[in-house]
């Protein structure tokens, strides 16, 4: 990513900070009776720098959101499928975009999804990296500490809206 952007090859691997975060989180869906009216997960972006998610390899429901438009995302065995996150559409200035995806029931079919979720040492503070701020393209987020982003969102995300919308400028 570092590369694409142009900036350090170890700019990301140097925001993390020493006291990165790594968690994870298994996910169980069982089957639901009414598919049309309960999500198994609702609308979100992730907060993170990247998540890597080891879906069900026979189970859909993951869904990404384009244009407006939900695209189910494709299942393909054996395949770590990497997001990216919002601490990581922050430091790019929007150069890339954090997904908002969400996952469906299913009628009669439970699913298991395990998620490793990544994200910069709380106790640090993220913006835009320099390199990719100018008159042409200003800071489109604010500085913000993860502790206090991470916090609000699962506020936020219990409320149905974007976290990182409260970061845009
Ligand atoms: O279960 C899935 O496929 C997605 C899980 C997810 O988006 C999350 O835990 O943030
Ligand atoms: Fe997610």
């Amino acid at each position: 990513m570092a590369k694409l952007l142009e900036l350090d090859h170890d700019y990301f691997v140097d925001q993390l900070g020493e006291k990165a975060d790594a968690h994870v989180r298994f996910t169980y869906y069982p089957e639901c009776p009414r598919p049309e009216l309960v999500y198994g997960l609702k609308p979100h972006s992730d907060g993170t720098i990247l998540s890597v998610l080891m879906v069900n390899d026979r189970v859909g429901g993951l869904q990404v959101l384009k244009d407006s438009v939900w695209f189910d995302v494709p299942i393909v065995p054996h395949t770590l499928l990497i997001n990216i996150g919002d601490q990581t559409e922050i430091i790019s200035n929007g150069i890339f975009s954090s997904p908002v995806h969400r996952v469906l029931t299913n009628l009669d079919r439970e699913r298991l999804s395990v998620a490793l979720f990544y994200s910069v040492d709380p106790e640090r503070e993220i913006k835009p990296a320099d390199q990719l701020v100018d008159e042409n393209r200003p800071a489109l987020y604010r500085k913000v500490k993860i502790k206090d982003y991470l916090v609000g969102f699962y506020g936020r995300f219990s409320e149905g809206a974007m976290v990182i919308d409260t970061v845009k400028i």
